[in-house]
């Protein structure tokens, strides 16, 4: 099975707002597409998601002119490990714990930690940042609203309700920035190394904005890795761990991964990608929606900070 493309024309319905029959019938239809894709594939390609591609476009060309400087300037901005803003140097991170480390760098941003330098030669890096993790805020409260309605949850707002505080303080929602280097010989690329390990995300939602270079594989429920190759205007969303345990596994967190390209047209491209790593407020409880119980209740933060233990 591929991965859907849905449509979400249409679905910008204003908070609180009673539901007229045409509304109610769209957010059902929208909704229930998106639970079938995240039942199966774990995937979903959406289309018309309202996020201006000169946005996505500037913010993608102003993060390369920074992953483009020198590693030297580039470690003046190396992120804290207690914080979640700055730069990831390469091989920093391992997502497969049975790889060597990533071949990848990133940036992080969460706008409750901007209280530290932005690179001064990368005019503007901050605020673009800061548009585009509020329009994909904005992005994830309406598929919140659909999947909420979908899952049959009390209100409409209830998974809204729980993101609340996303870009402050008390919840970890990341916007981040990757860069996949190109592939030289003088790379060193050692045995087993890839761009981006196998695994799956941890949180609740992740929107993923991919180049035109493609690289990403998702895990089919056979085991096997098809590509998820970059559609125009398209962004792709796929839940995490939290998200399978919050929903008592109805939903599933697939495993994906970038490998290091076989064609060598392709290994001497640079690959970035962008992703929105949505996660609860820290204080709210994770309790199986369906009431089952099949895992303890825990909270957000915790959940995320155990996740986390495996990563670095
Ligand atoms: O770069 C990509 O396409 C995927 C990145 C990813 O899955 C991640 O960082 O969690
Ligand atoms: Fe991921």
């Amino acid at each position: 099975m591929g991965i859907p493309i849905i449509d979400f024309t249409g679905l910008d319905l204003e908070e609180g707002k009673p539901l007229g029959d045409k509304e109610q019938s769209l957010i059902n239809d929208v909704g229930s597409q998106i639970v079938d894709a995240f039942r199966t594939v774990g995937f979903c390609y959406l289309k018309n998601h309202g996020i201006p591609s000169a946005l996505i476009e500037a913010y993608r060309k102003t993060s390369r002119d920074f992953f483009e400087q020198p590693v030297e300037y580039k470690q003046k901005y190396a992120r804290p490990q207690d914080t979640n803003f700055g730069w990831v140097a390469l091989e920093r991170e391992r997502l497969s714990p049975e790889r060597p480390g990533d071949y990848k760098e990133a940036f992080n941003f969460n706008p409750a930690d901007d209280n530290k330098s932005w690179p001064d030669r990368i005019p503007e890096f901050q605020s673009l940042s800061h548009e585009l993790f509020q329009q994909c805020t904005k992005l994830s409260f309406r598929i919140f609203d659909a999947l909420s309605t979908s899952l049959e949850l009390k209100e409409r707002s209830f998974l809204r309700d729980c993101h609340k505080n996303m870009g402050k303080k008390s919840n970890a929602t990341t916007l981040r920035s990757l860069f996949y280097p190109r592939i030289t010989p003088d790379s060193n690329i050692k045995s087993g190394q890839v761009r981006c390990g196998e695994h799956s995300d941890y949180g609740s939602i992740t929107l993923l904005f991919q180049d035109d270079v493609g690289g990403l594989e998702v895990r089919g429920l056979d085991g096997i890795y098809i590509p998820a190759n970059p559609l125009p205007d398209t962004v792709l969303i796929n839940i995490g761990d939290l998200m399978q345990r919050w929903t008592a596994d109805k939903l599933i967190a697939t495993k994906h991964r970038v490998l290091i390209p076989e064609e060598e047209l392709k290994k001497c491209q640079c690959r970035q990608s962008f992703a929105f790593f949505v996660h609860p407020d820290d204080d709210c409880t994770i309790i199986c929606l369906d009431g089952s119980n099949k895992y303890e209740p825990i909270t957000s933060k915790d959940y995320l900070d155990y996740r986390f233990s495996f990563t670095y």
